[in-house]
């Protein structure tokens, strides 16, 4: 046999017989289906993806008004956003486009420049040549497609949440918070010792505000989300949120409330827009600024700016900040609280700091949740802000928190999750990322959501306080002094993770368990409270999601299942007939029994094994409460003064 050089027969001995590949001549079938449509794979493509429907008839049938053409509406929606991106300082900006700059654009009609300072016929910035792709309310699935193609750390979990990393800070940053002080806010606001606001002038306000708009342009897109705040529909709020990353705009997506396709046609000028130029820090040499992080508040201009940070929480509770202003300038009360609903329309608050459990005790199976965080109480009943819930994820348990672990699927944000390579199921005990691990999903994804979020006026009024020392009773029932005197107390333990730098609990007091996001002076807001509770026949508790049997380190906390059992004997009545006996110090109202917890850690000093401990405990801490209300003696609470006296003297006594 012959062979060439590699071995390779030249003249085979019995060649192979030809393949039939075809019967009756002519083509190839694989298949007995039609073939596609499709000359090129282009085309192919082209048919996989329908348009979506317009959502108002082109004809404008609907109603008496006349509805603007499809390409007009879209014209003045891209005109409000080029509005919302345009530099301040220069007469010419970046040219906005809808769509991804990678796929087929959508439109690509020029905005004409909204303000008319003259432009200069040769351009003088490279920034006037460029355009910016819009993406703007994208759905969840395509915000999945662009985290997870452009953004690192963005994974699909086993249960199908997006897993996302919010880089070096994985909590708010409450020392970078600084609010425009001007003529009325000088006025209006709460400066100085203990409050939240930290001044910056407008000028600064303005170069943080270019800072970011330059940043922002500078990139090949943004995410546009235009929502709603306030399900309460004459106080609702339309906001916008600007942001570089598609982790942001999902997780606003389910913070917010989404509009419909309608609600968006109609949507006009936001009432507030947020500049999230995380990624970017500020500018140490800018006036005021004392880290590379700065989020800013304009309330005059109705604006945030946000730089150096990306923990997408910020966005939220600044939106919060805002509605603790805007609200009460309309005589409603803005509450960090969660809220439910029992089956006989029973309305539940819970006010707590960041960790007492207002996400865990609001989300209960038996009762209709409103929402986990934040509130308005008017004249109509209580609604929520927000349109999703922001959980907590450290340790969490399908045993104990069921319909959260169940929220936990397509459409949730998982914010620095730890995770399996492999598997993707998410390990909730592993802290490596940070110990504030975080879900955010839209509400409706737990199934006993109340939509709309809203319910008659509060029946019961619950602080939650996560007592590190262990000294505070699991539940005691207040009088409106007390309720108001532990209200402008705003008494916890801080749990490590959510704010930056705290790492293990410490004793807190933050004035309407929310002195971060609250713009008035706590007064305001605690004779708003007392005035509502009293009209409307609210009783007040202390529930104490803490330590028992020692302090943080030789007790344990306080088991979620008796915690779930008090909450039940609140709710449903029975916890207010039952027999009470007043402590020590605090004075407060302790029940001798609730059905479905052990007696005997209804009263603190009985789960001590060192009574001298506890004592010396339990009078540092009331010496604590003491020494952080002096700041608040010299005010009157609301109208009446006895209130106020009242309230002075609902403290502890020792
Ligand atoms: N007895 C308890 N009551 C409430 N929460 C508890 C209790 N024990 C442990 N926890 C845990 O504490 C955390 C409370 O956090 P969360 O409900 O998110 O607080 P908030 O919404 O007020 O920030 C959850 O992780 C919950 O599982
Ligand atoms: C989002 C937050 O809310 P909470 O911890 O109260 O759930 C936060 O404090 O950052
Ligand atoms: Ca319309
Ligand atoms: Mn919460």
């Amino acid at each position: 046999m012959a062979a060439n050089g590699n071995g390779v027969s030249t003249t085979p001995k019995s060649p192979l017989a030809r393949i039939q590949t075809q019967k009756n001549g002519g083509i190839c079938h694989d298949d007995s289906g039609k073939p596609v449509k499709a000359q090129t794979i282009d085309e192919l493509h082209s048919l996989q993806k329908k348009r979506s429907a317009p959502t108002t008839p082109l004809d404008g049938v609907q109603g008496t008004f006349a509805t603007i053409s499809e390409d007009e509406r879209q014209r003045q929606q891209l005109q409000s956003i080029s509005a919302s991106l345009a530099s301040l300082t220069r007469g010419t900006g970046p040219k906005v486009v809808r769509g991804d700059p990678a796929g087929k654009v959508q439109s690509v009609s020029h905005v004409a420049h909204h303000h008319h300072i003259e432009a200069p016929t040769i351009s003088v910035s490279d920034s006037s040549l460029k355009f910016t792709h819009v993406l703007y309310n994208l759905s969840p699935a395509e915000l999945y497609e662009q985290a997870i193609k452009y953004e690192k750390g963005s994974f699909i979990t086993s249960t199908g949440a997006l897993a996302t990393l919010s880089g070096a800070k994985t909590g708010r940053s409450p020392r970078d918070k600084r609010v425009v002080i001007d003529d009325s806010t000088q006025d209006e606001l709460w400066w100085g010792k203990g409050s939240p606001n930290i001044e910056m002038d407008e000028h600064t306000f303005m170069v943080n505000r270019e800072r970011a708009v330059d940043y922002l342009n500078s990139l090949d897109k943004v995410f546009v989300n235009d929502q709603f705040l306030n399900w309460d529909p004459q106080n609702r709020i339309k906001v916008r949120i600007v942001s570089a990353r598609a982790y942001h705009s999902l997780f606003m997506h389910n913070m917010c409330i989404r509009p419909t396709p309608e609600e968006l046609e109609n949507f006009g000028t936001p009432d507030f827009t947020i500049y999230n130029a995380g990624q970017f820090p500020c500018n140490r040499y800018t006036h005021y600024m004392t880290s590379s992080t700065s989020i800013d508040l304009n309330l005059a201009r109705r604006e945030m700016v946000i730089l150096g940070t990306q923990y997408a929480g910020e966005m939220k509770k600044g939106l919060f900040s805002v509605m603790h202003y805007l609200m009460p300038m309309r005589q409603i009360l803005s509450l960090h609280s969660g809220c439910n609903m029992g089956k006989d329309g029973d309305v539940a608050l819970f006010f707590g700091l960041s960790g007492t459990g207002k996400t865990t005790l609001s989300t209960d199976h038996n009762r209709y949740l409103i929402g986990d965080d934040e509130h308005c109480w008017s004249d109509n009943g209580v609604s929520n802000i927000e349109g999703g819930c922001y959980a907590k994820c450290i340790d969490l348990s399908r045993e104990k928190e069921p319909d959260i672990w169940n929220a936990i699927k397509f459409g949730t944000v998982l914010e620095n999750v730890v995770f399996d390579e492999h598997t993707r199921e998410v390990d909730y005990g592993d802290k490596s990322v940070t110990e504030n691990t975080r879900a955010a999903y839209p509400i409706e994804y737990i199934p006993n959501a109340k939509i709309p979020c809203v319910g008659p006026h509060p029946k019961n009024v619950i602080l939650l306080a996560c007592d590190a020392f262990g000294v505070l009773p699991p539940v005691s029932k207040l009088s409106l002094a007390q309720t108001m005197y532990h209200f402008i107390s705003g008494y916890t333990a801080l749990v490590a993770g959510t704010e930056d730098g705290i790492k293990e609990p410490t004793a807190t007091f933050s004035a309407c368990f929310g002195a971060a996001f609250i713009m008035l002076h706590p007064t305001k807001y605690a004779a708003m409270l007392a005035e509502k509770m009293q009209k409307h026949g609210a009783t007040g508790w202390l529930v104490n999601t803490g330590w028992s049997g020692g302090s943080y380190g030789s007790g344990n906390r306080i088991k979620l299942p008796y915690t779930r059992k008090i909450i039940d004997a609140i709710h449903s009545g029975s916890l207010l007939n039952a027999t009470y006996h007043k402590t020590e110090v605090f004075g407060l109202d302790i029940p001798t029994e609730i059905e479905g917890v052990p007696s005997e850690i209804l009263h603190p000093e009985n789960t001590w094994a060192d009574k001298k401990a506890y004592k010396e405990t339990l009078l540092k801490l009331a010496g604590l409460f003491k020494k952080n209300f002096e700041t608040f003696t010299n005010y009157k609470i609301g109208k009446d003064n006895k209130l106020t006296e009242e309230i002075l003297a609902a403290g502890p006594n020792f």
